[in-house]
């Protein structure tokens, strides 16, 4: 038997980009000689083993053919005499199609090495189209790779395109979708993965209420952008420069969910969009299974993005209010996160990149100030019980005034 490095290893390797997981090929053996070696069997469709030692994936060669709709569908073979252009013939793009052998020798049968330097994510053949993901996955790597300037080949655009115009995406399982989508959130650029999916007419099947904000336009002189989509990319890519969390980065990009609710009529206004998007961001989480610690960060941002940005116009009461909301007390972290949010979302306009926010250096003070007031002062001075809560809470409110009379 022979045994190739394959995949994100080889391409990641050749790229200079750290390498996560390695995944090798085995051609030319069985599974009774894998378990024979020590090999454990993983998964019942495709004979897949952990190395008895190093537990890394190895997988005999195989090809697949599709028979029916979604994933139940394949036909897979796995004998013996495939080889190894065989099954890197099934892969999805040409740059993961490398295999590199024990001599170090790359094997490269449909030129991935050219397509790596110059820059093309294309497929491999018309077997694409048989895995929806794949219009997923290479959004997401045109998203990891833009910084190097890699992009889809029109062929393979094409592809997607079309499968995005069946129903082949509707057999996508929540949990797929948002592996993918929470990987292309942790790339350098985001947007692109997302812009690319509106762009082919994915986006609507898997995230409609965000593909419904293009095209909805917002007044000139707070969005010299207009449309919403566009704004929400923009975002999206602030916020992947202020933070590497991908929390952080949903949070942004859902931020204006709400104003995809509002009726033409009353464009480019949006009053009330950010209440209106709690109920769009929890039940596309729910649809989508997305992790609760995203949801509930996506709402509050949604809820507050505003207040922000009429930061020293806001009373006292109402901050105190919103920290209360926020439950910045025990939750101080997640508070930044918001802060930063709403801040991508000031900077994420078309000019406004390098505008100054003051309210960022007002709302931090107002922060770090009234956590200082916690209830020990007032339990040594012998208060008990709701007196305590009222003295915290008067001192915040004059704590507050102090600072917002400091900044106007
Ligand atoms: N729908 C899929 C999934 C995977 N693959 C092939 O299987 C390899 C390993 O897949 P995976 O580990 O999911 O992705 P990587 O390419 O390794 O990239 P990353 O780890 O960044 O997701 C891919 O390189 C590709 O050759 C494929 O052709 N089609």
């Amino acid at each position: 038997m022979q045994v190739f490095l394959v995949g994100g290893a080889v391409r990641d390797n050749l790229l200079n980009i750290a390498v996560k997981d390695r995944d090798w090929l085995v051609v030319g053996s069985t599974p009774e000689e894998m378990l024979s070696q020590g090999y454990q069997q993983v998964g019942k469709d495709f004979p897949v083993f952990l190395h008895p030692k190093t537990k890394e994936e190895y997988a005999l060669a195989r090809t697949e053919q599709k028979q029916g709709n979604g994933y139940t569908g394949f036909i897979c073979d796995f004998s013996q005499a495939i080889s190894l252009e065989d099954d890197l013939a099934r892969r999805d793009l040409t740059i993961n199609a490398i295999a590199l052998d024990q001599e170090d020798q790359l094997h490269d049968p449909y030129n991935g090495v050219k397509d790596l330097n110059d820059k093309i994510l294309r497929h491999v053949s018309p077997a694409f189209s048989e895995d929806p993901l794949r219009v997923l996955r290479v959004a997401r790597f045109a998203a990891k790779l833009n910084y190097l300037g890699f992009k889809i080949a029109d062929d393979t655009l094409d592809l997607m395109r079309l499968i995005s115009i069946g129903e082949e995406l509707d057999c996508l399982t929540p949990e797929r979708v948002w592996i993918e989508t929470e990987k292309a959130l942790n790339t350098p650029n985001p947007e692109v993965y997302f812009k690319i999916l509106h762009d082919i007419g994915a986006l609507k099947t898997i995230m409609p209420e965000l593909d419904r904000l293009w095209g909805v336009p917002n007044p000139k002189l707070w969005h010299p952008e207009i449309d919403t989509g566009i704004h929400t990319m923009m975002v999206l890519a602030q916020s992947s420069q202020l933070s590497g969390s991908s929390v952080l980065r949903f949070a942004a990009l859902c931020h204006d969910l709400g104003k995809g609710l509002t009726p033409q009529e009353c464009w480019p206004s949006h009053h009330g969009h950010e209440k209106a998007g709690i109920n769009v961001i929890n039940s596309m989480c729910k649809r989508l299974k997305v992790p609760n610690q995203y949801r509930e960060l996506a709402v509050l941002v949604s809820e507050f993005h505003c207040h922000f940005h009429k930061a020293f116009e806001l009373r006292a009461e109402t901050w105190l209010k919103v920290f209360d909301r926020c439950d910045l007390w025990r939750k101080p972290d997640r508070f930044e996160q918001i802060m930063l949010a709403s801040y991508a979302d000031f900077k994420g306009r078309k000019d406004f990149e390098n505008k100054t926010y003051p309210q960022l250096d007002y709302v931090k003070e107002l922060v770090v100030e009234t956590q200082k007031i916690t209830a020990k002062e007032f339990v040594q001075q012998g208060l008990k019980g709701l007196e305590i809560k009222a003295a915290i809470t008067q001192k915040r409110l004059e704590s507050i005034d102090k600072i917002k009379a400091k900044f106007h």
